[in-house]
């Protein structure tokens, strides 16, 4: 919805009952039923054709899938661009195409970030194939954006991170202005970390919420998880800095006190008594849920203490009721709020 007030979009949607519904009715019934969309926008189940048209347009191909998805819909794109001319008419020169992702977590199997996992899957930046050459950059687009707000043209403003500086200009020439700002980052890992663990920190809250544990421990829970989520961030490479940031403290305030938030909801409801098994029937994405257990073994593997991610995972998987689970978190032993001090 951002990129259609500035040319026209291709969405793709796998399932093509959706996407013809999508792009005749601009209206989207299984997600946001109630909110009419751009005219510029069109949808497609036809990967391939979705691919061209980015390739033939802007530029620029935004993923947005779960995690779990992240992968394969990467492995079709190398495989849908092996079929699409990138070499400019003298033959020489590969055209640029920016390919960047919106998801937030770690894959639940490996513990990786999205950015690997794209790595793994996407071709190299410099590839030769075929009659196809065309040099392909990354990036993770992040930052606190309930897709429901973005959508009704209310004001966002996004973090593009890449180590590539073109990437960023493909966003901003496709995304900034109007209601939408963007700024630029080069820390990818910081804000994926940052974009992972703000999930885990919104189920926690949640939880506190459906217990009725008030807002002292609210407001208690995003500061010590924002701790939590530079603590490990910094550990796998990020920048202390960002963790400060939109797509650190700004996504974590949002999902953690947002009625919207999904991973909110989650917590909210197990907080109330309901099991996870429940919460979870309608197939609702909730992606703090998915990746905590992976999480919880980067913190050990690195040696790096995360409470509230132990606590959230407690609850989820292991058994453990709400309320003990705090209980086991107040009782910890009294330290320093800061390393330093
Ligand atoms: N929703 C939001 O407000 C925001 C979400 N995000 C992040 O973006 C990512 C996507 O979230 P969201 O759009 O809400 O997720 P959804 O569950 O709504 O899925 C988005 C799309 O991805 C498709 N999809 C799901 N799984 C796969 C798969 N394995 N392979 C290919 N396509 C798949 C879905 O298709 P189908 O309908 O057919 O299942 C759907 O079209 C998440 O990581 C989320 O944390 C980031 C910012 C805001
Ligand atoms: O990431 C989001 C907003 O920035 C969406 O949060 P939920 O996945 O918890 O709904």
């Amino acid at each position: 919805a951002l990129a259609c007030a500035r040319a026209d979009t291709l969405l793709w949607a796998r399932d093509a009952a959706l996407a013809r519904h999508i792009g005749e009715q601009r209206q989207n019934p299984r997600y946001l039923p109630d909110l009419a969309l751009p005219d510029s926008l069109s949808c497609t189940n036809n990967f391939d054709r979705a691919v061209a048209h980015a390739c033939s347009g802007t530029g620029l191909i935004i993923l947005g899938v779960p995690v779990a998805g992240l992968a394969q819909t990467c492995a079709r794109l190398t495989a849908s661009l092996a079929q699409q001319a990138g070499a400019q008419p003298d033959g020489r020169t590969a055209r640029r195409l920016a390919v960047v992702w919106t998801c937030k977590g770690f894959q639940h199997e490996t513990g990786q970030l999205p950015h690997q996992i794209a790595q793994a899957a996407l071709p190299d930046e410099h590839s030769t194939s075929g009659a196809s050459s065309w040099q392909i950059g990354v990036g993770v687009l992040s930052g606190p954006s309930f897709a429901r707000e973005v959508t009704q043209g209310l004001p966002v403003a996004l973090t593009i991170a890449s180590h590539q500086a073109w990437v960023a200009d493909a966003c901003i020439a496709a995304l900034h202005g109007g209601n939408a700002r963007i700024y630029t980052s080069d820390d990818i890992i910081g804000v994926e970390v940052g974009g992972a663990l703000k999930n885990i920190m919104a189920i926690a809250c949640g939880i506190g919420d459906g217990l009725g544990l008030g807002t002292n421990a609210r407001a208690a829970l995003i500061t010590r998880g924002l701790a939590e989520m530079q603590r490990l961030g910094i550990a796998l490479g990020g920048h202390a800095d960002t963790f400060a940031g939109l797509t650190g403290l700004g996504d974590l305030v949002l999902s953690a006190t947002g009625e919207l938030s999904r991973n909110r909801q989650v917590g909210v409801a197990l907080g109330q008594g309901q099991a996870l098994d429940r919460i979870l029937e309608s197939g609702m994405t909730a992606e703090g849920v998915r990746c905590a257990r992976a999480a919880r073994a980067l913190g050990h593997s690195h040696g790096i203490d995360l409470p509230i991610t132990e606590a959230v995972c407690a609850v989820l998987f292991d058994g453990v009721a709400p309320k003990q689970a705090v209980s086991r978190l107040l009782a910890r032993e009294a330290r320093a709020e800061t390393p330093e001090s």
